[in-house]
């Protein structure tokens, strides 16, 4: 099936895969093995001018006079083609992640296909507002208001959830008409490269979906955030890259959409299920390596269970399997890289210089010959800390937290609220008015009381604070994705 090769990341550039002519080329590193799997094309300004020009001439081509339901059946023939091709895009994310193949499959992919699905969907569905005037001569004035594309929109994708989180951004941006030039992490490059031969087999019109691979800083992601050509730009990653990338937008007032870091409470009050409190606490700090960014680095816990929870959650922990990803039974993969695994241990040690208690891991595991290479460290969790160690306050991104208990209802909602960021919590408790008391005070985009990364594409997802400006997911999505025109017709 696969006709692209994965050992060789080509950009899509008005639908034909290039190498571009930097001539310029790094490598793709499995963070499984820390063997090398492949090459990767870097785009600079001639790649990043070329996928522009291609996204601002396709805006005017078929694809900008395509009626609705067309151009939604266009994107029910993406998510079909993902879903098609599972097994290649399944292939092509693990290889660059390392990530299982149970989470990977359960999660990333069908996702993939979902954002495509659930955005195509909704654009028929959504409508727009009308309103009567009343004006002197009684005849009055309709407006209404008018969806229009608001062109080429640059995406900027990370690596922890690769083809979910371009995907996210991708589904809505083509379901309201614009155009894309995507450029993808340079950790993670395949998935968004393999889309490209899907959207050519969906019969999607050539130059409305472009990858263009490469760095940050001087490189393809600073030349697209910079480009004139490009109308809007939606970002996922860290706060500090956003807070650049706001930097270049600002030249020709282009809108952003940021989707930032975290770092999240989880808040476990007495009155819990004990199982479901562990399992959704469990997924919340390990999945994915502790690499998302939703995930739980905080958790609080009332006194009275904290002792019986933090034992539950070692042994839990200690169960868990780190492997391959398509071994049997591996629940944890490695990080993503060797730079991010010595980021994460650096915070290890600064969190037992602090005087931590480590209840588990705290450091690397022996993974074997065959594996040696790979950015492996143990699932750690750690107390005893005050709540101004940096381990506390910085985003860490690794499979750790910090377990602090507390005595009240006020008092854990301080210390949830007490961080710079603000993107999600999971609460943990049976008491229905509790539920929705805390939940309303939780300063972020999105609190899950009872589970966690139970998704609703429907929903409003994103930051307060520092983890982002604006919402995607919805229409809201719809609402950064398009320019709103009112038309007011006196009658
Ligand atoms: N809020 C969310 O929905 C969400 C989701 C996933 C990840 N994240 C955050 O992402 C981070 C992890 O991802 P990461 O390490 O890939 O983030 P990152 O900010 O390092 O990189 C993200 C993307 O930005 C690009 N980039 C870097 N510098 C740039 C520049 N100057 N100009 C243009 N592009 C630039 C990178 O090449 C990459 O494609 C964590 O902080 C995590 O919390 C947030
Ligand atoms: O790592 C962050 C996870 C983000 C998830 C989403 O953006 C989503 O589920 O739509």
């Amino acid at each position: 099936m696969l006709k692209i090769n994965l050992r060789e990341a080509m950009h899509f550039i008005d639908g034909e895969y290039t190498a571009g002519s930097s001539g310029k080329t790094f490598d793709n590193v499995s963070p499984v093995t820390g063997r090398k799997i492949g090459i990767v094309h870097e785009g600079l300004r001639p790649e990043v001018d070329a996928a522009v020009s291609a996204a601002r001439a396709a805006l005017s081509g078929p694809w900008g006079y395509l009626p609705l339901a067309e151009r939604a059946a266009l994107l029910h023939a993406v998510a079909d083609g993902i879903t098609k091709r599972f097994d290649d895009f399944l292939e092509a994310e693990i290889l660059d992640t390392g990530k299982p193949k149970s989470l990977a499959s359960h999660v990333d992919i069908p996702r993939g296909a979902a954002n495509f699905k659930v955005f195509a969907d909704l654009v028929k569905n959504v409508p727009t507002e009308s309103f009567m005037l009343d004006t002197p001569d009684g005849a009055g004035a309709l407006n209404y208001g008018v969806r229009k594309p608001k062109g080429v929109i640059a995406v900027i994708s990370p690596w922890n959830l690769p083809l979910l989180l371009m995907t996210w951004k991708v589904g809505p941006a083509l379901a309201s008409g614009n155009t894309v030039v995507v450029k993808p992490s340079e950790e993670t490059p395949l998935t968004a490269t393999l889309l490209g031969e899907v959207m050519n087999e969906a019969g999607i019109p050539k130059g409305v979906f472009n990858v263009v691979h490469g760095f940050g800083p001087d490189s393809a992601g600073a030349y697209l955030t910079e480009h004139p050509g490009v109308d809007a730009i939606t970002f996922t990653g860290e706060t500090r890259t956003g807070e650049v990338i706001m930097r270049s937008a600002a030249k020709g007032l282009r809108q952003v959409s940021m989707e930032c870091g975290g770092k999240n409470a989880g808040i476990v009050f007495a009155d819990c299920d004990m199982d479901k409190a562990i399992e959704g606490t469990m997924r919340s700090v390990f999945a994915n390596c502790g690499q998302v960014c939703l995930g739980t680095e905080r958790v609080y816990v009332e006194r009275p269970i904290f002792d019986a929870f933090v034992a539950r959650l070692k042994k839990e922990a200690e169960g868990l399997k780190l492997g391959a990803p398509e071994e049997a039974g591996t629940s944890l993969g490695p990080l993503i890289s060797q730079e991010h695994r010595e980021k994460v241990l650096s915070y290890f040690e600064l969190a037992k210089k602090d005087g931590a208690t480590i209840v588990t891991g705290g450091g690397v595991p022996d993974m074997g010959e065959e594996l040696s290479g790979g950015a492996w460290v143990e699932p750690t969790i750690f107390t005893g800390l005050p709540e101004s160690a940096r381990i506390i306050r910085e985003e860490v991104f690794g499979p750790v937290c910090h377990i602090a208990p507390f005595d009240t209802e006020e008092e854990a909602i301080r210390l949830a609220n007490d961080t710079e960021y603000g993107l999600a919590s999971a609460v943990w408790t049976e008491d229905l008015s509790r539920a929705h008391r805390v939940g309303r005070k939780i300063e972020a985009g999105i609190v899950w009381v009872n589970s966690w990364f139970l998704r609703d594409l429907r929903t409003a997802f994103g930051g307060s604070k520092q983890s982002g400006i604006g919402r995607e997911g919805g229409v809201h999505g719809l609402e950064f994705y398009s320019e709103l025109t009112n038309v007011c017709i006196k009658l």
